[in-house]
């Protein structure tokens, strides 16, 4: 089946996002009186949205709704003003996007970062390529890997499932490819491991954003 489509996760994939998620949930962690993490330790946390985000972060004993819920907010002012300062595209995407842009192929993203943030990273990292959806986490809509979610990517996209390779760097990402009909490709640059995407199910790992190329046809 020839593919017609590429579609990304956001963090851990097309953009290195760690040190910032990691030093706004640290602050925020902080200001409530909480013992902060390495950054490596965001590694795990990040994937499932920021609640829970911030649900992996604080202490088992004090993931009640209220404490949930100040961290989020307090989490998202800061972040407002810190989601660029470390963040950056991996190394070798803009020549393989700008060769599947020459090459036809339909793009999108598909993340569970908050659509706000979403939108702002694109603006400013991924904005030289024209992409046909940019799917954020939304209120009202499940998160990844729920099939509702990437329906409404296959639906923008206009091409069957089957045509579309999904690339992410996490089993959530491996699952929701899976669940859409997406062929599951993981990335081995981001924030999990291989055997973590392997035991997900994934198709096939690239190491190199270039090797992606070679999936085409
Ligand atoms: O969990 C998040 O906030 C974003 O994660 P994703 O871009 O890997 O989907």
């Amino acid at each position: 089946m020839t593919i017609k489509a590429c579609v990304f996760d956001m963090d851990g994939t097309l953009l290195n996002t760690l040190d910032d998620l990691a030093t706004s949930a640290n602050t925020v962690l902080r200001q409530h009186g909480f013992d902060p993490h390495p950054v490596e330790a965001y590694r795990t946390f990040v994937g499932s949205g920021v609640r829970n985000l911030i649900i992996r972060a604080l202490p088992e004993n004090a993931r009640n709704e209220a404490t949930i819920d100040a961290c989020l907010a307090a989490f998202k002012i800061h972040y407002d003003t810190h989601w660029a300062d470390q963040t950056h595209l991996y190394e070798g995407l803009t020549d393989t996007l700008d060769q599947l842009t020459k090459q036809g192929l339909k793009l999108a993203i598909l993340t569970n970062k908050p659509q706000p943030f979403a939108d702002l990273c694109v603006d400013k990292f991924l904005g030289r390529w024209t992409w046909n959806i940019v799917q954020g986490q939304q209120d009202g809509l499940p998160i990844k890997p729920d099939a509702a979610v990437s329906q409404k990517v296959t639906d923008a996209l206009e091409v069957s499932p089957a045509e579309v390779l999904y690339f992410g760097d996490s089993d959530v990402d491996m699952f929701t490819a899976r669940n859409a009909g997406y062929r599951a490709i993981g990335v081995s640059w981001g924030f999990r491991s291989i055997d973590e995407l392997n035991q997900a199910g994934a198709e096939q790992i690239i190491h190199q954003p270039h090797e992606l190329l070679n999936l085409l046809n």
